[in-house]
């Protein structure tokens, strides 16, 4: 059995990232505004716009929190936000259906979905996503680390500076690495499988543009932080 140590700044490494991923979170009201009510196509995408408005500016907040992101240069911490949005949106989302509900409740949840106006197309493909991440049961720690790990993504569009993205990154994944085998001790492959999720994240985000352009509504109207960080209008 192998006896996991963290170094004092692996410690410190954790504890600020998880802390800043307890804090910069809007409140889940969004699954209690879908089980509420059945909305019709428009109120949904209304809903899902000012919810990715405020997810967007939550992340900001978060990636402050970064060890070592303010200090990476301006332009590329731009390009790392606007790359990485989409990815925390759906991560956020499939944490958001696998939360532990009253029964029946995540049926009433995924129902809702189905129909919130979503073309059938990719329904598929995100609920495939949001099974596979429910399955694998992550801790707090985990989903705040692969947060931070789909953020400090070196190979986006547009990173002038890869290699200092990249030093981040590592850091990152040691941790992870390390929280993988101290609380999935029985399964070895448990982090390989994790980072094997943001390759389908990453397959499932490529598509949002063509999502929202889908979106069964005669009029897309989205925000201008939307605007920017989705390719849209
Ligand atoms: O509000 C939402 N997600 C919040 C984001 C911020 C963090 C909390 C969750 C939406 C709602 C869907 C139904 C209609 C209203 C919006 N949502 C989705 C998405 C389906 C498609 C999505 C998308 C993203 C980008 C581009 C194109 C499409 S997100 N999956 C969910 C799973 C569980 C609970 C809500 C969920």
């Amino acid at each position: 059995k192998e006896k996991i140590e963290f170094t004092t700044e692996q410690q410190a490494l954790m504890r600020v990232i998880t802390d800043a991923y307890n804090k910069h979170q809007i409140p889940q009201d969004v699954t209690k505004k879908l089980l509420q009510d059945q909305y019709s196509t428009e109120e949904n995408f209304l809903l899902l716009t000012e919810m990715a408005t405020s997810q967007v500016q939550v992340l900001v907040e978060f990636t402050k929190n970064i060890p070592g992101f303010l200090s990476l240069d301006r332009e590329d911490q731009i390009a790392l936000l606007k790359g990485s949005a989409v990815e925390a949106m759906f991560l956020r989302s499939a944490q958001a259906l696998n939360k532990k509900m009253p029964i029946g409740h995540t049926e009433v949840l995924e129902e809702r979905i189905h129909k919130s106006g979503i073309s059938e197309e990719f329904i598929k493909p995100m609920f495939n996503f949001y099974k596979s991440i429910g399955e694998l049961h992550m801790v707090l720690e985990e989903q705040a680390l692969l947060t931070t790990i789909t953020i400090l993504t070196p190979d986006r569009p547009y990173v002038k500076d890869q290699p200092a993205v990249e030093r981040l990154q590592e850091n990152v994944l040691d941790l992870l690495r390390k929280m993988c085998v101290l609380h999935h001790p029985q399964e070895p492959q448990y982090f390989a499988r994790l980072l094997g999720r943001l390759t389908e994240l990453r397959t499932l985000s490529h598509y949002h543009a063509e999502m929202l352009a889908s979106w069964k509504v005669n009029n897309h109207k989205f925000t201008p932080l939307l605007c920017e960080i989705w390719d849209v209008q």
